[in-house]
């Protein structure tokens, strides 16, 4: 049995209202053999400098899950057998539509992880409670990550099947801050 919080919710005020989604991706390569997790720092566009996943839109007459796999190997230069961990509803002040995203991940993969102009790829150390000596891997990155994903992070590393909402407005200096959320694991499984 895993030792993660199934449920969380928080932040304040009301939920924003959207009138459109658009449909994205995010896929992880996740290791619990080598205890490890593959993130890209973002180089441009929307998120630059974060650290994630690598996704993007889904385009006209692809399912979500061959987009994950096209992103994949666009951004990292791998291929993977995805599987499907979760979605995420994520809406922004200022923004005219919402952000759906289906997450994926996948513990092999095939080719050479590669630096694309879009993203520069990294290995971090999975968290390890029982690990006897630390890991030579960096720690994963929060403080350069969405706000959120600290949150929904462990069901995703437990492989728990998960939704989520959150709600980001924009604070005096444009920069996106976490005002209310929920994130449940779909399943017990
Ligand atoms: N890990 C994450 N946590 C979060 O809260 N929001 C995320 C997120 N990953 C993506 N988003 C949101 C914000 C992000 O700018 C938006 C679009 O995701 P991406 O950055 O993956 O897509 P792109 O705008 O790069 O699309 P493409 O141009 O098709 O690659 O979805």
């Amino acid at each position: 049995m895993d030792n993660i919080t199934p449920y969380s919710e928080g932040g304040e005020g009301d939920w924003l209202l959207f009138e459109q989604r658009k449909y994205f991706t995010n896929a992880f390569i996740v290791q619990h053999d080598n205890k490890r997790i593959l993130l890209g720092l973002k180089k441009r566009g929307f998120g630059k400098d974060k650290y994630n996943g690598f996704g993007g839109k889904v385009e006209d007459g692809e399912t979500s899950a061959e987009a994950a796999v096209r992103e994949l190997q666009e951004e990292a230069g791998i291929t993977a057998a995805l599987e499907y961990s979760g979605t995420m509803l994520f809406f922004s002040e200022g923004s005219d539509f919402a952000y759906h995203i289906d997450y994926y991940s996948a513990a092999a993969y095939q080719g050479t992880v590669t630096e694309t102009e879009e993203m520069r790829p990294e290995w971090f150390a999975l968290p390890d409670v029982d690990a006897t000596e630390p890991s030579t891997l960096p720690q994963i990155p929060f403080h350069q990550m969405w706000e959120d994903d600290h949150i929904w992070f462990p069901l995703l590393i437990a492989k728990r099947i998960f939704n989520g909402r959150v709600d980001f407005r924009l604070d005096a200096n444009s920069q996106h801050k976490l005002t209310k959320w929920w994130f449940g694991a779909a399943s017990a499984s």
